[in-house]
């Protein structure tokens, strides 16, 4: 049923508003409290704050002026007496309280000056029989009432089929839901029928717990999230599954008689060996890319743990076999990096098979970038680097194999699955030509922000994960120290004298420009103290208005180290790689993400030196920091385990914002919360494989019940 056609318009909008499209929808809006309308609470009885119902007599009725014109009246029952305050009434409401009349009354009592009290109370008639059920409060929208919201979920309620979807005897094959293995916390059967839990939580008898309704510990609670959970797991599995549907170029690289494949001669350019966990990576991407079936692999790792080289070898891979490759970078200083980094390693041995590395960013000269197109276009390109440059509607590929994303959730999710559909179509050209089929590049997509397990599993159900666990060696931790901003001339003069000593500095700052709102310290102002204060120390500018040239001179300037000190706003966050450069200075700490500081953190440390990272705090007017702030410049100062920090963020910020409004599949969780239902989580995600393998018709009415019009977030 189309709920919101047959109503008013602003109902309908509101119901829009809230998702309330069908009747299943109704049924899984879930009361947000209860209130308890089975009783009459003598007045006396009432505590202050109480929600309570009342039955009493009026005593009086007057219109008052002061402070404000309005009804107040007066009721009494055997134990006590309460006022009734109305600021808004019609003449009618007089009526229906004119002295002697007896009301049933529900409200919120206060105790004031006065004695009892409640505010627009809500009255019912004496002889109305009292609910048997408590009496559920919604969330709700502007312009749809609380009352009309319930009725239309009373009916929803009759009208919808629920059928059990979870496969009969699925325990035998997985185990039961992990509910089962909860201590039994009251007479009640610990796994509910779906139908009976819905109902329940609707209209939930009174003898019950409310604690456990209101922090969904009840086992009808229970069961709803294991079938939210469910659904969401299915869906991204048949994400999954549709994925593989599609064919891919196999890369697996043909090796000549005598000679060393592309990658194998990489390996012995590098002046490194690779750790243990980067081999482990660069085997499971290998493995998946030597399939037909396109890889969708998010490659992890800790700040500086060494994914540039992983990506590279996969890119040698992938030409070897004969196809294109292209890498993408959401910055341009980022880019313009790895672009430097991959053409040092492969340009020498690619322009020994005739094959270029081409470089695509939004700030090239046309000339220029018309030469890379064209190089593109003809395959010429092994290579492509850049930034969303790559996937402009110019941009031709001759056969692209293999794309790689860095810092993939930078691109957030729309930009990500229309990147891939593009790029399906554009791998597409050559191959289809000559063989008919449809072919789809591979996937690889990395990232620094350590994503916590749960929200790995929840989120990215359907892409394999990668993880560098283990940082190259003959690093020493970064030491990271919190100093609050009055002791800045001490920290300037201690780094001054480390610089002196041939060290090299990051001073980050948050705004380029003065905002007089924030008072927050400007990269350009910075950079004027400082260099005041050093005046003999090479000091450099990056922000990110600065014309691209000028910036890359900069780094340039910086990487060789001529510069001794680079003052910068977060441009620098991601990916900049100077091993030289040995203390960071964050400026206004306070102000940045527990995610984002740790990038910065990871700018330095990156050499064999000793590196420090100061983080400058400010207290401002109040003269004390937040407790999120306090919370994130500590876990700072504890760790220096990206996977600890990615733990402590998801624990101050909760999953919507740590993924952030870009990941908007976050939103899709309603009643489950991630760190406290990961058990059934785990349960859910081994279930759904079996269920859309063995059941697809009870997965297909699961996943509609649950997700009916919001699927479209999840073609992931
Ligand atoms: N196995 C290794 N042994 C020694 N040095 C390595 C090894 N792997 C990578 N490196 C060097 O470590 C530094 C960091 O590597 P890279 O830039 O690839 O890190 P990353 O994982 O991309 O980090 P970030 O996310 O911070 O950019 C580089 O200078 C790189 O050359």
């Amino acid at each position: 049923m189309a709920t919101s056609s047959s109503v008013n318009p602003a109902i309908g909008k509101a119901l829009d508003k809230l998702g309330l499209l069908r009747d299943i929808d109704l049924v899984l809006h879930l009361p947000l409290r209860y209130e308890d309308d089975t009783r009459i609470v003598p007045i006396a009885e009432v505590r202050d704050g109480q929600v309570a119902q009342i039955e009493a007599t009026v005593i009086s009725n007057e219109v008052q002026q002061r402070p404000k014109r309005q009804l107040v009246v007066v009721v009494e029952d055997t134990s006590g007496s309460c006022q009734l305050r109305f600021l808004h009434f019609y003449p009618s409401q007089q009526k229906t309280m004119a002295p002697g009349k007896r009301l049933r009354i529900q409200g919120e009592v206060r105790g004031g000056f006065w004695g009892k009290q409640m505010v627009h109370p809500q009255l019912r008639k004496v002889e109305a029989p009292l609910p048997v059920a408590l009496t559920p409060v919604y969330p709700t929208s502007k312009g749809l009432p609380q009352a009309y919201l319930r009725r239309m979920i009373v009916m929803a309620l009759h009208r919808v089929r629920l059928r059990e979807t979870l496969p009969d005897g699925v325990w035998q094959t997985i185990g039961p839901p992990p509910i089962l293995a909860q201590p039994r916390a009251q007479a009640q059967p610990l796994w509910w029928p779906l139908d009976r839990a819905l109902q329940f939580l609707h209209h939930p008898q009174p003898d019950v717990a409310i604690q456990t309704l209101e922090d969904h510990s009840h086992p009808a609670w229970q069961r709803l999230k294991v079938e939210e959970l469910l659904a969401q797991q299915l869906s991204q599995w048949r994400v999954r599954q549709l994925r593989e549907q599609f064919t891919a170029p196999v890369l697996k690289p043909v090796r000549k008689r005598g000679e060393l494949a592309l990658h194998e001669q990489l390996l012995g350019l590098i002046a490194f060996e690779l750790t243990k966990a980067q081999r482990r990576v660069v085997t499971e991407i290998a493995d998946d890319i030597a399939r037909d079936v396109p890889m969708h692999r998010l490659l992890q790792g800790d700040v500086g743990s060494g994914k540039t080289v992983v990506a590279a070898l996969a890119a040698c891979i992938a030409i070897d076999s004969g196809w294109q490759c292209a890498l993408m970078a959401p910055t341009e200083i980022l880019a313009e990096q790895h672009f430097r980094k991959l053409s040092d390693w492969l340009c020498p041995l690619l322009v020994a098979r005739g094959k270029q590395v081409a470089w695509l960013a939004g700030t090239q000269k046309k000339k220029q970038r018309e030469h890379m197109l064209d190089m593109v276009r003809s395959g010429e390109a092994a290579l492509v680097v850049g930034t969303h440059a790559v996937i402009q509607e110019h941009v031709e590929f001759d056969h692209l194999g293999l794309v790689i994303i860095d810092e993939q959730h930078r691109f957030g999710v729309e930009q990500r699955l229309s990147l891939r559909d593009r790029q399906r179509s554009k791998g597409a050209n050559a191959q289809q030509a000559s063989t008919g089929a449809v072919l789809e590049p591979h996937m690889l997509m990395m990232s620094a922000t350590p994503i916590p397990r749960t929200l790995a599993m929840t989120y990215y159900a359907d892409l394999s994960v990668s993880t560098i666990d283990e940082l190259p060696p003959g690093r020493t931790p970064v030491v990271t120290r919190l100093i609050v901003d009055s002791r800045r001339e001490e920290l300037i003069e201690r780094l001054k004298h480390q610089v002196t000593q041939g060290r090299q500095a990051y001073w980050v700052c948050p705004l380029i420009e003065e905002s007089e709102a924030l008072d927050l310290s400007n990269a350009t102002a910075t950079y004027e103290d400082l260099q005041e204060a050093m005046p003999h120390i090479p000091m450099g500018l990056l922000h990110s208005r600065m014309p691209a040239a000028q910036k890359q001179e900069v780094m340039a300037r910086f990487s060789s180290g001529e510069l001794g000190i680079l003052v910068a706003t977060t441009v620098i966050e991601v990916g900049v790689d100077v091993p030289n450069a040995s203390l960071m200075v964050v400026e206004h700490a306070e102000r940045f993400g527990l995610s984002q500081l740790h990038q910065l953190r990871g700018r330095v440390g990156r050499g064999s030196a000793q590196s420090a990272c100061i983080l400058l705090y400010s207290t401002g007017e109040s003269g004390h920091l937040s407790d999120t702030a306090k919370d994130r410049l500590s876990a700072m100062a504890q760790t220096n385990d990206g996977f600890e920090i990615a733990r402590r963020d998801l624990e101050i910020r909760g999953p919507g914002e740590f993924m952030g409004a870009r990941q908007s599949g976050a939103a899709l969780l309603r009643f489950a919360d991630l760190e406290t239902d990961q058990h059934l989580l785990e349960w859910a995600r081994e279930l759904a494989p079996i269920m859309l393998k063995d059941h697809p018709h009870l997965a297909e009415e699961h996943m509609q019940r649950w997700l009916g019009g919001r699927w479209d977030y999840l073609k992931a």
